[in-house]
C-alpha cells in the first residue's frame, strides 16, 4: 500500500555536533511511503506532480519528526515515577527494587508492561533500549507486548548477583541460561533485538559479567547495556568491589563487554582515560538528563564526551527519570547544558538529532533514525489541541526550525497525535 504523507516535516540525518546546517526541513513537504518504508522524500507539489494517484494523508498544521529513539528505560520502573528527593542508592532501595521484586509476578508484569510500552509509544517513543526484569517470564511479557504494540525494542534480562535484594539475584549459570533461552526466542524476531543486561558493576560479580560476555560471543549482534558513573557514592562502592580495576569501565572492559554494540546509561562523572576507551570502542553514552537532575547525580559533561569522539544518545531513564517524553529530555539537557560551566549550547537541531539519529547509530540501526528513502517510515505527528500555546506557536512560528524549538520547550505527549511504526499506526491520541 502506499500513502503520500503531506506535513512540515524536520529530520537530522546528519550530526549537527559535526556537521554544519545537519537540520533538513520542509515547509510543504511529502513523504512517498510504500509498505511501511519511504520511497521518496520531498516538496509536496513536485511528489504530488509524479504520484498523481497516490492517496494523500493531510498533516498540515503539526509538525512531523522521524520516531523518537530512546536509548535507556527501565520496563519495572514505570509505575514508580515520581520518587523525587532521594540519591541513587537510597531510590533504588526505597523506590525501584521493591517494584521490581513484583516483576516475578508474571500476570502482574504483563500489565506494566502495558502501562509501560503504551507509555513509551504514547510519547512518540518508536525505538527503544529497555532495561527488562530480574525475572525472565517478565521479559517475555513485555516482547510480546512490544510485538503487538509494534514497538522496536532491545531488551534483555536484567541480571545482579549482589547487593540488591535476594529475590533479584541470580548466578551465572543461571543468568547465561535464561538470557540463552531469550536470545533464542527473541532476537532478530520481528521488530525486537536482545540486549545483555548486567544491573551495574555494583550489584554484579566478575563471574555474572563473565556469563554476559560469554553471551555476547556466542552470538554475535545482540546488543549490551548498563549502567557506569552516575553517583559519586555509587562509584567508591564499585571501587571497593573492583580493587583491580583501572575505574568503573575497566570493570566491563575487562569481561571484555565493551564494543560497537554497548550503551552505557550516564557517565556523569568519567575519567579522560574512560572517554578515550570509549571513543576507540565506539560504544555510546545514553544521556538521562531529567534522572541525573531528580536524583541529583550531577552534569552530564557533554563537552568532554564530544572533545573525546564518544558518541551520545538520550535516555528518559525511567522512573529515575520523570516520564517518557523524549521533548522533555532534551529541554532539560538544553537546560543543564546551559547552567553547567563549560556546557555545550545546544540548537533544536542538536536535541532533535540526540532524540532520534544519534539513538538509531547507538543501536546500530541504519533503517530508522531519520526520513531517508529506504528507511522505515517512523514518525510522530505532533499537533497540538487548537487553543494550547503550543498551537499558538505553531500558527504564527516565523520557520519549521522555530516550532521545533517550540516542541522541545513545551511539548508533551498530549501534542502526540499520531505514531506511525514501520508504516503501521502504532498509536492515535483519544
Ligand atoms: O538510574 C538508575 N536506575 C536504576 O534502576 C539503576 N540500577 C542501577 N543503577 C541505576 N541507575
Ligand atoms: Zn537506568
Amino acid at each position: 500500500m502506499t500513502t503520500l504523507y503531506r506535513a512540515t516535516f524536520l529530520h537530522t540525518p546528519e550530526n549537527p555536533f559535526t556537521h554544519a546546517d545537519a537540520l533538513r526541513a520542509e515547509s510543504d513537504g511529502g513523504l512517498l511511503v510504500e509498505g511501511g518504508v519511504i520511497r521518496a522524500r520531498g516538496a509536496f507539489a513536485d511528489l504530488r506532480a509524479a504520484h498523481p494517484d497516490a492517496p494523500v494523508t493531510d498533516l498540515r498544521g503539526g509538525l512531523l519528526l522521524p520516531g523518537l529513539i530512546d536509548t535507556h528505560v527501565h520496563l519495572p520502573q514505570v509505575r514508580v515515577i515520581g520518587g523525587l528527593g532521594l540519591p541513587l542508592l537510597d531510590w533504588l532501595d526505597q523506590c525501584a527494587l521493591p517494584e521490581e521484586a513484583r516483576m516475578a509476578d508474571v500476570a502482574y508484569a504483563r500489565d506494566v508492561a502495558r502501562d509501560f510500552t503504551r507509555g513509551l509509544v504514547g510519547a512518540g517513543t518508536t525505538t527503544a533500549l529497555v532495561f527488562g526484569s530480574h525475572f525472565a517470564g517478565a521479559v517475555d511479557a513485555f516482547f510480546e507486548e512490544a510485538a503487538q504494540t509494534g514497538l522496536r525494542a532491545v531488551a534483555g534480562l536484567v541480571v545482579s548477583d549482589r547487593l540488591l535484594r535476594d529475590e533479584l539475584h541470580t548466578t551465572p549459570e543461571r543468568s547465561y541460561a535464561e538470557g540463552k533461552a531469550l536470545i533464542e526466542r527473541w532476537h532478530g524476531v520481528g521488530r525486537t533485538l536482545y540486549a545483555v543486561t548486567p544491573r551495574f558493576s555494583l550489584s554484579a560479580s566478575e563471574g555474572i559479567l563473565d556469563a554476559c560476555a560469554a553471551l555476547m560471543r556466542e552470538h554475535p549482534g545482540v546488543r549490551f547495556t548498563s549502567h557506569i558513573n552516575e553517583n559519586t557514592r555509587e562509584i567508591e562502592v564499585v571501587q571497593g568491589l573492583f580493587p583491580g580495576a583501572r575505574d568503573y569501565l575497566d570493570t566491563y572492559e575487562r569481561a571484555g563487554l565493551i564494543g560497537r554494540h554497548s550503551v552505557l546509561a550516564h557517565n556523569v562523572h568519567p575519567s579522560d582515560r574512560e572517554l578515550g576507551v570509549m571513543a576507540a570502542a565506539h560504544c555510546t553514552a545514553a544521556h538521562c538528563p531529567c534522572s541525573n537532575s531528580a536524583l541529583g547525580s550531577g552534569f552530564f559533561p557533554l563537552r568532554r564526551h564530544l572533545d573525546a569522539g564518544v558518541h551520545v544518545a538520550l535516555g528518559s531513564d525511567v522512573g529515575g527519570g520523570t516520564g517518557f517524553s523524549l521533548l522533555k529530555e532534551g529541554l532539560q539537557a538544553h537546560f543543564m547544558q546551559n547552567l553547567m560551566p563549560g556546557g555545550v549550547p545546544l540548537s533544536p537541531a542538536h536535541l532533535l538529532y540526540l532524540a532520534t539519529k544519534a539513538g538509531a547509530d547507538a543501536l546500530d540501526l541504519p533503517g530508522v533514525g531519520a526520513f531517508e528513502p529506504g528507511q522505515q517510515f517512523d514518525a510522530v505527528h505532533l499537533a497540538p489541541a487548537p487553543g494550547t500555546p503550543l498551537d499558538a506557536v505553531f500558527r504564527h512560528a516565523a520557520s519549521p526550525e522555530r516550532a521545533l524549538a517550540a516542541a522541545f520547550a513545551t511539548g508533551t505527549p498530549g501534542d502526540v497525535a499520531q505514531v506511525w511504526i514501520g508504516g503501521d499506526v502504532a498509536h492515535t491520541r483519544a
